[in-house]
């Protein structure tokens, strides 16, 4: 097993087209270590569960839809308490950090971690990092026990405080060890993962007895081959709350419309399970779909139909939505935030401005906008996601104690894993608009899909370079979004370094909009 001079892939091949995509394991440098009995065959509460170790032969496969043909395909290491640890408890010096953006669920994993090692390994040294990356170096840490973190998780944000922006691998890694830490639990996005990934490169690199587990957090739900992010169940049910004031706002007054923005940078999965979730929502404007405001199958046409029926209509817009549309009438320059991520023009207040009296409707028209965003993301988290956050934090807290490190935590097809940190990390998930899921959202809203079939049709008729199909495909390459009509949690996918169908579809889009143009100069 493994693949020397990678320290990326561990792989391990089996019968039938069987891969393992392992995590790396403290004895791969460091050969010697001794492992002892898990303390938790003695513990009251697990001791009587039949089976509660996890085989070490365990694994999870990533694709759960097969042909009879299929190739067993790539699986990850299941995760889970193991018959032996790699700590000793009185051993074990742990630290947390959270990173990047706040999500509801973020208190309900600092928790579990501190209660998980202490209730379930006896580990009573446990620091919290405030700040953030940079407060390995530039902060003091927090005492974390079971007492200090009991209602956390009632509270939104982190109780231990987050940033954006650069750090320094070098500094940080001199204070774990300077600290004498030896499990690292890193909380945060796509931004963080790649950062503990270093972390943990720079820990080997050194030859040091520390785990780092990194759990995956981002509200908009685009981390890839896990099946869902914590706090996004959060986030969807918070927007019901926004989506229900907007329809009120909307119905109150005569041709209203109510215009909801919700977050989604690059990614419009928020959007789309609100709208989903809502049944008042009568327009959905996400990234992944491109759309334009005038002419045949354009927004203002559908405002001006749906007006004209309904006399009201909301529209959900995710922050990344229209972004070329917006930056194309401000003229914008490209910008990014302190970790470099896109910073985005206002599309909510740019469209309600943008949104005109049809002329074939003789009344008063008038836009409320809501921008739920923040009161969103900064809540507490909801039932279903603590019981996910608290899976999510025993996972990494028994990956860690049975030595494995530089992994990730999630489930792929409802089973936890331990994910190496590059496949969460290489791309990005997106709405596949030619997935069954986007094309419910259609059938629910009515709304125009701001494509041409003719070109849909080409699109898929044409042969593609690879990657650059739909969900099915693009998971074929690395994801676990399958379509499956009967996963409500499944996501499209498209490789951020492949070409995809969205964005060949954005070019099709375009051709046929300057065709037009063209025409109508002529004309
Ligand atoms: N490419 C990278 N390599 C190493 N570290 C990074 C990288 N990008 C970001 N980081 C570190 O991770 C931290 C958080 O990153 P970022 O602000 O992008 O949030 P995130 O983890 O992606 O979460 P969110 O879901 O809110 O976007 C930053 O403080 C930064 O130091
Ligand atoms: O305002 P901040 O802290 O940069 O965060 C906003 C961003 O965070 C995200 O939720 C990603 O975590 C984006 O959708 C959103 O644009
Ligand atoms: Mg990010």
């Amino acid at each position: 097993m493994g693949n020397p001079g990678d320290t990326q892939m561990k792989l391990a091949t089996g019968e039938g087209g069987y891969v393992l995509e392992d995590v790396p394991h403290l004895t791969d440098y460091l050969p010697d270590l001794p492992s002892y009995p898990n303390p938790l065959q003695d513990n009251p509460a697990y001791s009587a569960v039949k089976q509660y170790f996890v085989n070490d032969d365990d694994t999870v496969t990533q694709k759960i839809v097969v042909h009879k043909d299929s190739p067993r395909g790539v699986h990850f290491r299941r995760a889970g308490p193991r018959q032996r640890v790699y700590f000793e408890s009185d051993e074990v010096h742990a630290c947390i950090v959270t990173c990047g953006g706040l999500c509801p669920g973020l208190n309900t994993v600092i928790r579990e971690i501190v209660c998980g090692l202490y209730h379930m390994y006896g580990v009573k040294k446990i620091l919290g990092i405030d700040g953030g990356y940079r407060g390995f170096y530039s902060k003091n840490t927090v005492t974390l026990t079971p007492k200090v973190v009991n209602d956390i998780h009632k509270r939104g944000g982190t109780v231990l405080g987050t940033s954006r922006g650069g750090h320094d691998t070098s500094k940080i890694v001199d204070s774990i060890q300077d600290r004498g830490i030896n499990q690292v639990y890193i909380l945060g996005g796509d931004g963080t993962q790649r950062g503990a990934a270093v972390i943990f490169e720079e820990i080997r690199r050194r030859g040091l007895k520390v785990a780092v587990a990194g759990i995956p957090k981002t509200i908009d739900n685009d981390i890839p081959v896990i099946d869902k992010s914590f706090g996004f169940d959060t986030a969807v049910e918070e927007a019901q709350r926004a989506i229900n004031a907007a329809h009120v706002e909307s119905l109150s007054i005569e041709n209203g419309i109510g215009l909801v923005k919700l977050m989604g940078r690059y990614s419009g999965f928020i959007a789309m399970y609100a709208t989903l979730a809502s049944r008042d929502v009568d327009c959905c404007l996400i990234p992944e779909s491109p759309f334009y405001l005038e002419g045949s199958g354009g927004l203002y046409e559908y405002i001006e139909k749906r007006l004209k029926e309904n006399g009201h209509m909301v529209i959900v817009i995710a922050e990344g939505a229209g972004q070329d549309l917006v930056s194309e009438s401000l003229q914008s320059m490209d910008q990014q935030d302190a970790s470099g991520n896109k910073l985005l023009q206002d599309v909510g207040l740019w469209i309600s401005h943008r949104i005109k009296v049809p002329p074939s409707i003789d009344a008063w028209l008038s836009s409320r906008c809501l921008y739920p965003t923040y009161m969103i993301r900064a809540i507490p988290s909801i039932a279903s996601d603590n019981v996910y956050c608290t899976l999510l934090a025993h996972s990494a807290v028994h990956g860690a104690m049975a030595g494995y490190t530089g992994f990730t935590v999630g489930p792929v097809n409802g089973r936890h894993a331990y994910i190496p940190f590059n496949r969460i990390t290489e791309k990005q998930n997106k709405v596949v608009i030619t997935d069954r899921m986007w094309a419910r959202l259609l059938s629910s809203t009515n709304q125009p899909s701001f494509l041409n079939p003719k070109d849909i049709a080409e699109a898929k008729e044409e042969k593609q370079p690879p990657g650059l199909l739909d969900g099915e495909n693009c998971k074929d390459k690395k994801s676990n979004t399958e379509e499956d009509p009967s996963n409500l949690g499944c996501h499209g996918t498209e490789s951020t370094d492949q070409p995809c169908i969205a964005s060949f579809l954005s070019f099709m889009f375009l051709c046929v909009m300057l065709f037009l143009y063209a025409i109508r100069e002529d004309s």
